[in-house]
Parts: structure tokens; C-alpha cells; sequence
């Protein structure tokens, strides 16, 4: 592991290190925070999934999360939204390829050699998070928009995993949306039947009750992704027909932006720490 940037911040280290990364074929790059020591028990971790166009630092700088994090004593870590370097796939829109690896893995050449972000945030990262620094095992899951959906599947798939889950603006619904049906079709091929294992609303309907955890999701409504990409209320209906202990919060005049989650993100820190911290 290479250190690329570390800042003393609210007592604790934002720090920013490169690794190669033999799940995803190329090297990594992720930011971690890390609260300030106080000599009592190893701080959990808070994982942020960040959004479509987005690396490790947009919520490192935009997010203004170190603050609240390093009052609770929870590490964050950052992982890059997609593999990255010269030899790895990409697409000249926006919303696929580099900046848009949906946190799944895919089975379509070209994509197949090295998208697997999936695998990567479930194993690798986890288990280098656990021999680099000196955090607990104990985990929760966040994220925005792409990242949401990759957060809400992150804990679904993988019962006992995560205390707690919480999104911004979250895809919940990938299979039926612009984005996702976009990214799936070439990630995963036409066949919309393998959509579904990385969809949130159709893996909460297929839960089991033990799987569920507390879930929280902040939407602005003045999000201009809100009805064409979004459609949180999906979501709820799924979390309702499931009794999965989903809270849903519609934020008067909010947009898509990191302003809005710089707005919240205290919230979901204090949500999260009520299961971290027990
Ligand atoms: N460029 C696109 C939209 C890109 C965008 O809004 N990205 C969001 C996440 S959207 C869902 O995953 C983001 O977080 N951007 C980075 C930031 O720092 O704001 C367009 O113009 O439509």
C-alpha cells in the first residue's frame, strides 16, 4: 500500500492510499478517516459508496463528515466508485464504465475482466481494512444515488454483514430505471432475469425477516432525478409488504447534490452510531 495524502482533521487522519487490487485487476484507490485515538476500543467503520462521475474524495471533501465522525469515534472509508488505468473498460457517457461501476460484477466482455466492485467492497477491502489499520470488525453501510443502490444491495445480499444501512437518494429500483437498465444490459447482458440479484427492491421482497436491518433514506424532493431515477416510494412499498424497518424521509427543497448530504450526514452518522456503538 502506497500513502498519497494524509491531514490531521477534527484529531483524527484523513489519509488517502493506493493499492493494487487482485479482485479488480488493477490498482485502487481509497480515503479513510480515522477518529482520533482514545485508547478505548477499536472504532468501527462506516462504509460510503459514493455516486455515478464520483472517486473517493467527492465525499472526503464535499460531505463535511469528519467532524461528527470523529465525535462518535467511527472510522469512514471511501472506496472509488469503479476499477480504474488504461487497460480497464470504459464508455464515453457519464453513467457507465470508469465513475459508473454500479458495485456489482459484471459477466459481459468487456466489462467482465475487471468490474467487480462487488466482490471487491464484500472481501478484499474489508479484509485490508482489517489487516492495515486498527478498526474493528464491527461494519454499516452508506452511500448516494449510485452508491445508494450499491449500499442497499451491499446489506442485503450479505445478512449479518452490516448493522445498519442508510442512502442518499438512493437507485432503488435499477431494473426499471434509465441508469440502471443502461448499465445492467451491459454489465449483465439483455437477460433482465439476472438483473434482479442487484436490485433492492426485488431482493427486500425477497428477504427473510431475520435479514432485516435498521435502514434509513434521505430524499430531497426537488431532486431532478427523483421521478425519472429514483422512485424511493418503490422502495418503501417493498420495506412495507416486508415489515423491513425501512425509514423513508422526503426533505422539502433538497436537490441530487452534496449539499444536500452535507445537510443530513450528521443524521446518518448518529443512525448509524446507535448500532456501531452498542
Ligand atoms: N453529470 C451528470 C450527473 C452526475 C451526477 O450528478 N453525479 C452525482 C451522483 S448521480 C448518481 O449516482 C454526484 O455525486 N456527482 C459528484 C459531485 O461531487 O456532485 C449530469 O450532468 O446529468
Amino acid at each position: 500500500m502506497e500513502l498519497l495524502e494524509e491531514h490531521h482533521c477534527f484529531e483524527g487522519r484523513q489519509q488517502r492510499w493506493r493499492h493494487d487490487s487482485a479482485v479488480l485487476n488493477c490498482a485502487m484507490t481509497f480515503s479513510i478517516f480515522l477518529p482520533p485515538d482514545t485508547g478505548a476500543a477499536k472504532p468501527p467503520v462506516l462504509y460510503w459508496l459514493s455516486g455515478l462521475t464520483c472517486n473517493d474524495e467527492n465525499f472526503t471533501t464535499k460531505a463535511g463528515a469528519q467532524r461528527v465522525a470523529a465525535e462518535l469515534g467511527i472510522a469512514l472509508v471511501m472506496p472509488d466508485t469503479s476499477p480504474r488505468g488504461d487497460d480497464v473498460a470504459d464508455d464515453a457517457g457519464y453513467d457507465l464504465g470508469k465513475g459508473a461501476g454500479f458495485y456489482l460484477n459484471a459477466t459481459q466482455a468487456p466489462w467482465a475482466n475487471h468490474y467487480r466492485m462487488y466482490d471487491y467492497l464484500r472481501d478484499e477491502l474489508p479484509a485490508l481494512i482489517q489487516a492495515e489499520f486498527a478498526v474493528s470488525d464491527r461494519c454499516a453501510i452508506s452511500g448516494h444515488s449510485m452508491g445508494g443502490h450499491g449500499a442497499l444491495v451491499m446489506a442485503l445480499k450479505n445478512p449479518g454483514k452490516y448493522v445498519s444501512v442508510s442512502a442518499f437518494a438512493p437507485i432503488v429500483n435499477p431494473a426499471q430505471v434509465p441508469w440502471g437498465q443502461k448499465a445492467f444490459s451491459h454489465y449483465l447482458g439483455e437477460d433482465a432475469a439476472t438483473w434482479q440479484e442487484w436490485d433492492s427492491c426485488a431482493l427486500m421482497l425477497a428477504s427473510q425477516p431475520e435479514q432485516a436491518i435498521p435502514t434509513l433514506i434521505d430524499q430531497g424532493d426537488a431532486d431532478q432525478f427523483l421521478a425519472s431515477q429514483l422512485q424511493p416510494a418503490v422502495l418503501a412499498e417493498a420495506a412495507r409488504q416486508k415489515a423491513w424497518p425501512l425509514t423513508l424521509r422526503i426533505q422539502t427543497g433538497y436537490d441530487h447534490s452534496y449539499y444536500f448530504i452535507a445537510s443530513f450526514i450528521e443524521d446518518h452518522l448518529r443512525f448509524h452510531a446507535q448500532q456501531l456503538l452498542k
